[in-house]
C-alpha cells in the first residue's frame, strides 16, 4: 500500500487530519534540508511536500520566492539533489511520506522516463505538479499510477465544473487551494471555501487536504472540521527563514531547528 494511503487510513482510525508542511530543499542548503524533515516528523508532521527550488515560482508569494532564491544562491539544486535529500532523510530514519514538489519544467528536461526510474527507488510517495493540468498529464499520470506514486491534484474555489473530473482521477489526496492568487499567509479565505470544500467532498472518497494561507492552530483546527489534512508552507518557511542565522552556525544550529520544532508542534497541536 502507497505510503500515503496509509497515513490517511491511520489518521481515519485515530480521528486526527494530516499536518503538510511544505519546505523548500536547499534552504539554506541541502545538509540542514536534512535536519529540517527530521525535525518537521518530530514536531508532529503526517507528511511532508518536498519543494523543488525554482527560479520561476509562478504560484508562489515573496516568502517562498525568496527561499528558493536562498536554496538556489548555494549553486545549483537540481530534482537529483531533493531526490538525494529524502533519501539521507530516509536513511536518517525519517518514516514520513515524500511527496514531491516541482514545476513541471525540471521534471521534462530530466526526462520522464529516467525520473520515475529514480524516484521509484528513493521512497518518494506522491507528486504535486502545480502548473500540469489535467487535460495534459495523461502520459505522467499513467507512468505514476505504473510506478504506484500518487500524482496528487489541485483543485481551486474557480475550478467550478472540472473539480469532479479531476477529484475523480485523484489519488493520495486533493489538493483543495483555500483562497485565489499566490502561496502565502493569510487572515481570511476565499469566501465561498465551506462550499467548495463541500463540493470537493461529494466529488470524492479521495481524501482532501487544505492549503494556502494557513498559519496558525486555530485556522489548522478549522479546517481539521473539513478536510483529512492541512498544508502549511509559507508560514513554516517563514520560520525557516527567521532562524537561518542560526541554522548557518555549527554553534546555534540546534537551537535553530528547535525554534522550527516548536512552531511546528504548535500548529499540530502537540505544542
Ligand atoms: O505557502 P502556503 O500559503 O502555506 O501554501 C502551501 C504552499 O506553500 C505549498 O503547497 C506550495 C508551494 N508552492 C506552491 C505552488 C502552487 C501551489 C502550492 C504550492
Amino acid at each position: 500500500m502507497n505510503a500515503i494511503d496509509a497515513a490517511f487510513q491511520r489518521l481515519r482510525e485515530e480521528g486526527r487530519t494530516a499536518l503538510i508542511p511544505f519546505v523548500t530543499i536547499g534552504d539554506p542548503d541541502l545538509t540542514t534540508s536534512v535536519d529540517i524533515i527530521q525535525t518537521l516528523e518530530q514536531a508532529g508532521a503526517d507528511m511532508v511536500e518536498l519543494g523543488v527550488p525554482y527560479s520561476d515560482p509562478l504560484a508562489d508569494g515573496p516568502v517562498i520566492q525568496r527561499a528558493s532564491e536562498r536554496a538556489l544562491s548555494n549553486g545549483r539544486v537540481t530534482l537529483a539533489d531533493v531526490i538525494e535529500v529524502a533519501d539521507q532523510a530516509r536513511t536518517a530514519g525519517v518514516k514520513l511520506p515524500f511527496i514531491l514538489f516541482s514545476y513541471y519544467n525540471p521534471i521534462l528536461q530530466f526526462g520522464l522516463e529516467r525520473f520515475f526510474d529514480l524516484i521509484i527507488t528513493k521512497g518518494i510517495s506522491g507528486l504535486i505538479i502545480p502548473d500540469l493540468p489535467l487535460e495534459e498529464d495523461a502520459e505522467l499520470r499513467a507512468m505514476a499510477e505504473n510506478a504506484d506514486i500518487h500524482l496528487i491534484p489541485l483543485v481551486a474555489p474557480t475550478s467550478n465544473d472540472r473539480v469532479t473530473r479531476i477529484a475523480a482521477k485523484a489519488r493520495g489526496f486533493v489538493y483543495c487551494v483555500s483562497s485565489l492568487g499566490v502561496t502565502g499567509v493569510r487572515a481570511d479565505f476565499h469566501k465561498g471555501i465551506d462550499e467548495f470544500l463541500a463540493t470537493v467532498r461529494s466529488a470524492t472518497t479521495t481524501p482532501i487536504a487544505v492549503g494556502f494561507g494557513i498559519s496558525n492552530r486555530e485556522q489548522v483546527e478549522r479546517f481539521s472540521k473539513q478536510a483529512d489534512g492541512v498544508i502549511v508552507g509559507s508560514a513554516i518557511v517563514r520560520k525557516i527563514e527567521e532562524v537561518v542565522p542560526l541554522l548557518q552556525s555549527p554553534a546555534t544550529k540546534k537551537d535553530g531547528l528547535e525554534q522550527i520544532r516548536q512552531f511546528v508542534s504548535e500548529l499540530s497541536g502537540r505544542g
